[in-house]
């Protein structure tokens, strides 16, 4: 399968190179090449089951945790092959942050949940954390709405400020990627245009990769879109272009709602 693609202009921050990945013997990801560009927004779109979430996990290493999952091929960050088996896991975590679908705030209180994971990789005066947890909750969008309530449980805040504070455990860490794999699908619409938007500033700092089935939140805020389907890339290239001019006629057929 060729991929029909208009190379971004921008530098690449993730070069992907022949990958190919397998759950046991099933084939889920077919010879993947592309470029991730840099602080843009890249959305992965494509029918249930055609490997986005799959393809997002690589880029932090998620599958190593089941050994009958297999990458073969390179992902290179910066110039580094995160499938290398010498890259440090922890850090490559800490470069490559991933939000879920589900939030998944810790049981800990708002300041812990943001705190926790710094706490791992740097050791910071108390005056330092907190400007550091004020700064990723300022940028995920949420300090306004829990400055007062920083010693409560994570779990008590609503659906959509739960999936900010796991944004903003990820921002953090200072991350130089952000994998979102359908961080709006558990959210109510006022909820997901909040995410929309941050998504939106996010990219002034960040490499943003985001999964989702919603192709108008595609089209609304990724700068490039990547289509799949059935594990192969069939289509790469700016949003505006693959929407409004898909070179495909599968690409045009599946976001014109004619097929998935
Ligand atoms: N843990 C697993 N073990 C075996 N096969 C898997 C596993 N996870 C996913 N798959 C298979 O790999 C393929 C790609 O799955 P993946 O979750 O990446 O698709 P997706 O495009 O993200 O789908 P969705 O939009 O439904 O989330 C599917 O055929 C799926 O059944």
């Amino acid at each position: 399968m060729t991929t029909a693609m208009i190379k971004p202009q921008e530098a690449a921050k993730i070069a992907v190179k022949d990958l190919n990945f397998y759950y046991g013997k099933f084939h889920a990801l077919k010879n993947i090449s592309m470029e991730i560009p840099e602080k843009k927004v890249t959305a992965f779109i494509g029918p249930s089951g055609c490997g986005k979430s799959t393809l997002l996990r690589t880029f932090n290493r998620m599958f190593e945790l089941y050994p009958e999952q297999r990458a073969e091929g390179q992902i290179m960050l910066d110039g580094n092959n995160l499938l290398s088996k010498n890259l440090d896991v922890a850090l490559v975590r800490a470069r490559v942050g991933m939000v879920f679908q589900k939030p998944t705030p810790f049981p800990m209180s708002v300041y812990d949940n943001v705190a926790f994971g710094v706490r791992l990789f740097e050791t910071l005066s108390k005056s330092e954390m907190d400007d550091r947890v004020e700064s990723a909750l300022r940028k995920a969008a949420l300090w306004n709405e829990v400055k007062d309530k920083l010693q409560q449980s994570g779990s008590g805040l609503s659906g959509g400020q739960q999936q900010r504070l796991c944004i903003a455990r990820g921002i953090a860490l200072m991350p130089e990627v952000l994998l979102l794999d359908e961080p709006c699908s558990a959210l109510d619409p006022l909820s997901t245009s909040k995410i929309e938007e941050l998504i939106e500033e996010l990219k002034d700092e960040y490499t943003v990769v985001i999964v989702t089935h919603n192709m108008q939140q595609a089209a609304r805020c990724s700068d490039y879109t990547a289509y799949m389907y059935l594990g192969d890339l069939m289509e790469f290239g700016p949003t505006k272009e693959l929407f409004v001019k898909p070179q495909r006629k599968e690409t045009e057929d599946y976001i014109t709602g004619r097929f998935g």
